[in-house]
């Protein structure tokens, strides 16, 4: 599966400690993730991450267009709801492709954490079947 990670300031330290708690699983499937976010979990978990541009610098805009392409099977995206973001248009959007592709996605860690079990359990494997 492709997956997709990608977090705001305040919730890259939550997204590293997800990625560490979940390296073993995370580590059997094909990462991708703004510049960012991508840097901070590589380094902390070694995991193999093709990393985009950052998201300042149009990385969130790059998964957003693997999205529209189908590309993408799970959208990790830990927001920061508590503050104002400039981005909100970008985030909006990337969440609405989502949507328009039945891509699953996590806003939260406490998703993440279901969704991550239930890739785990294969409750995912249709994506490769709507794939082909
Ligand atoms: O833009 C982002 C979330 O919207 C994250 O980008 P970075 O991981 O490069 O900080």
């Amino acid at each position: 599966m492709n997956i997709a990670l990608t977090a705001h300031d305040a919730k890259k330290e939550l997204m590293v400690q997800f990625c560490i708690a979940y390296c073993g699983i995370l580590s059997r499937h094909n990462l991708c993730a703004t510049g960012t976010t991508g840097k901070l979990v590589a380094d902390a978990t070694g995991l193999n991450i093709h990393r985009f541009l950052s998201g300042t610098q149009g990385g969130d805009q790059q998964i957003a267009a693997r999205i529209a392409c189908n590309e993408i099977d799970l959208l990790l995206f830990f927001r920061d709801s508590m503050q104002t973001q400039t981005q909100e248009p970008f985030d909006k959007n990337l969440l609405r492709l989502c949507d328009v592709h039945n891509i699953p996605v996590a806003t939260n860690i406490a998703t993440a954490e279901v969704l991550i079990h239930g890739l785990e359990r294969g409750d995912l494997d249709w994506r490769e079947i709507v794939k082909l």
